[in-house]
Parts: structure tokens; C-alpha cells; sequence
């Protein structure tokens, strides 16, 4: 982020005391190196396609600017879906701080809350017809209709959440990644949010300098420290795993290389720890040849990647439209926020939920390559799962849910 904006725009409090001045219709966005609390609604981007999004978004920083705003930053969520509305504003109020959201307080340890189990739970597809997905993709991936295709599934729990609470103790369990919370726009029956922690950055731009962080090939972790090495390093040898990895680190490097030179990325993939699973990652990293290509619009071109569609990615989301029965919206999107000039980062909207006033939707997915098994690839996605579950202290819906 532009130094300039620590000056007036934004206010010197510190990642900690924003977490902790959430509230429910604000919103947040923290990043291991930024953190943005905004809060009300200057202007909303009206409905765009997915083509016209990143040059709408530019043209409305510029008009606020030219309307006064000193440093004007638009934060907000784009939906899987290319032609589905996205939900960016400019808010009227930000505070930004430097580091993650973790508050000191909230030790990451500590017992979950004690959470009063769902009335009801949803899970679509369910197990058996998740499996059967799977299985049906591995046979298209075989007789070499696809090479990759990321099948989710979703959980939909009758319950009441704190999102503030919520907050909280994702950012303290998950300072590493990307936790946030957006005020979507209301329904009927009031507020939504869609609030998670994501460990995928999908793209930052500062100035010239670009980076990429995808991630692809997982396993749950175990509470048991020896298993859980060893599944690590099962995963940093996995064939399965390392191919369906260099599928979405080599997507990434091949859409930057139009608008950028110097695209680096490493020869082997490394380990990503969440508290609930392993990834292989690949950090890549560019120079944008044209200052005039914002954060989104890069962020644009490379979405969606293998890492939540497939390769190649139309025949990928006709097979999701196909099979999985549920709308993504905005699962499997982008999150962040980015600047007048064009600079911001921007994260795969994953491990998330989107939080109603009576229920919330969790949604998690996984690769699926030529090597896959559909147990073992439902196993992961209730792996996915946990990261939202634990935080809400409902890990055992679970158990209900299969
Ligand atoms: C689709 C998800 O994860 C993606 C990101 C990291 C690893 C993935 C995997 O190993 O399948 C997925 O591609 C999800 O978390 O719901």
C-alpha cells in the first residue's frame, strides 16, 4: 500500500485494535502484512461482468477522487461466477494498520466457544454423491477429456452466529493467511457476511511488483505429531499431489506473462501449514510491464485457476455445473481490496461461510486428478470444513453431516 495512505486517509491503529473494533456490518480484510477496517458505503460498483469489472472498479476510485476523497480504496468480494454481481465499495471510513488481525488475547489454544448445535444441517451434495462426482471425474480426467476439475460441497447450518467472535478467533488461529469479513448486501432477512480465513493469496500488485501464492495438492492435518509429519512429507512426495499442483502454479506463471516480465517460479513446490491442513505452494513473482494494470484486473485474468475451476476451465465448470448442485456464489471468488493506483491484494475466497441472520452456508472443495480417490478427496474437503467449524466451535456437525 501506498506510504501516503498512513498519513491522513487512514488512522495508526494497530492490526490487534481493528480486529478488536469489528463489528457486525463493517468490514475487514487482513493480509500478513495489512490489515483494513472499513466501515459504511461511499459507492457501490454497480452489477458488471466479469470483463468490465477491473476498468469499472478504476473508474470509480477515480471519481471519488476527483470528488475529494484524498486516498480512495475499494474493498469487497467478486463471486466465482464471471457474469454472477460482484459486492466492491468504497467504504466511507478505513483504518489500516500493518500486520495481521491476530489479537494478542485470543490465544489460538484456547477452547473453542460453546456453540448451541444446529436446528438443522444441509449438506449438498452429500457423501455418497460427492464420491460419485469424484469418481465420475477421474473417468473423464482418464480418457483424457479434462486433466483437472475442483469439486466443492456445501453445508448449510439453521443456527445464529457472532460474526464479531468469529472473527476473532479466525484471525488469531490463522495469522498466516487472509481473514475477512464482508458486508454483503442485505436479504430479506437481513444481514449477510461473508467471512473466512483463506490460506491462497491469488495476487498482490505494489507498484511494479507482482505476486502470486497458489496453492494445490492437500492433507488434513493430525493431532498426533508424528503422523502429522509424516503426512507432510507423504504430501511433499505425492505424485497425485505434485501434478495437480504444477496445473495451477503453471496456469498462474502463463497468465502473468502477457502483462508481466521476470515471472519467476521456484523448481518445487513447499509445505503451507494451516491448523487444519497441509498444501504444497509455490510463491511466484513478476514485474508488471504496464503501470495501468491494477491489482484487479491482473487478479481478474488469472481467475478462475485450477486451484478451485480445473484445466482447461471451461470443460472444468460445465462439469461443476454439472454435478455439484449448489451455487458457489461467492466461494471459490476473489477478496481484497485495492487503491487508486491500482495496488492491493487480492485473496481466493476459500475456507468461508457466508453468515446469515438464521444460518450460515460453509463451503469446501478439492482437486481432483487421474489419481484421485473419491473417500480420501471428501476426507479433505471435511478438513477444509474445519477451519470455519473449529472457529464456531461446531467441528462435530461434522459427524452429523456424513
Ligand atoms: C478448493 C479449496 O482449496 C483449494 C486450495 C488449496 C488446495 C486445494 C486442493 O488441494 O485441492 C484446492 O485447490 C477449498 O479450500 O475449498
Amino acid at each position: 500500500m501506498n506510504d501516503r495512505l498512513h498519513g491522513h486517509y487512514l488512522s495508526r491503529s494497530s492490526a490487534a485494535d481493528l480486529c478488536a473494533h469489528y463489528e457486525a456490518g463493517a468490514t475487514l480484510f487482513s493480509s500478513p502484512g495489512h490489515t483494513l477496517l472499513a466501515s459504511g458505503k461511499r459507492s457501490i460498483l454497480a452489477p458488471q461482468s466479469g470483463a468490465a469489472l477491473a476498468g469499472a472498479a478504476a473508474s470509480l476510485l477515480r471519481t471519488a477522487r476527483r470528488d475529494g476523497e484524498a486516498l480512495p480504496v475499494m474493498i469487497g468480494a467478486v463471486p466465482f461466477l464471471a457474469d454472477a454481481p460482484a459486492h466492491l465499495f468504497i467504504p466511507e471510513h478505513v483504518m489500516m494498520a500493518t500486520g495481521p488481525a491476530s489479537l494478542p488475547a485470543a490465544n489460538p489454544q484456547a477452547p473453542p466457544p460453546r456453540a448451541r448445535f444446529p436446528r438443522t444441517i444441509e449438506s449438498i451434495p452429500p457423501q455418497d454423491r460427492y464420491q460419485r462426482a469424484v469418481a465420475r471425474a477421474v473417468e473423464r480426467i482418464r480418457t483424457g477429456q479434462l486433466d483437472k476439475v475442483v469439486l466443492s460441497r456445501s453445508l448449510t447450518l439453521e443456527t445464529e452466529i457472532d460474526v464479531a467472535g468469529l472473527l476473532a478467533r479466525l484471525g488469531a488461529r490463522n495469522a498466516h493467511g487472509y481473514t475477512f469479513a464482508i458486508d454483503l448486501a442485505p436479504d430479506a432477512d437481513g444481514r449477510r457476511t461473508l467471512i473466512g480465513a483463506s490460506p491462497e493469496l491469488l495476487l498482490s500488485r505494489h507498484g511494479a511488483r507482482v505476486r502470486c501464492h497458489p496453492l494445490a495438492g492437500s492433507i488434513p492435518r493430525s493431532f498426533d505429531a508424528h503422523e502429522d509429519q509424516r503426512r507432510a512429507q507423504d504430501l511433499l512426495q505425492s505424485e497425485k499431489d505434485l501434478h495437480e499442483h504444477a496445473l495451477v502454479a503453471d496456469m498462474v506463471a502463463d497468465s502473468l506473462r502477457p502483462y508481466c516480465h521476470s515471472v519467476a517460479v521456484p523448481a518445487v513446490p513447499s509445505l503451507i501449514a494451516t491448523p487444519t491442513m497441509w498444501h504444497l505452494g509455490s510463491e511466484v513473482t513478476a514485474q508488471l510491464n504496464e503501470p495501468g494494470m491494477s491489482s484487479l484486473a491482473l487478479a481478474m485474468a488469472l481467475h478462475p485457476t485450477p486451484a478451485v475451476c480445473g484445466h482447461p476451465a471451461a470443460l472444468a465448470r460445465s462439469f461443476i455445473n454439472e454435478v455439484e448442485g449448489f451455487d458457489r456464489g461467492f466461494f471459490a471468488g476473489l477478496v481484497g481490496w485495492m487503491d487508486a493506483n491500482g495496488d492491493g491484494e487480492w485473496a481466493v475466497t476459500l475456507r468461508c461461510a457466508e453468515v446469515g441472520a438464521h444460518s450460515a452456508t460453509l463451503y469446501a472443495g478439492a482437486g481432483i486428478v487421474a489419481g484421485s480417490d473419491p473417500e480420501l478427496e471428501f476426507l479433505e474437503t471435511s478438513g477444509k470444513l474445519r477451519t470455519m467449524l473449529r472457529a464456531m466451535g461446531l467441528e462435530a456437525v461434522l459427524e452429523e453431516a456424513a
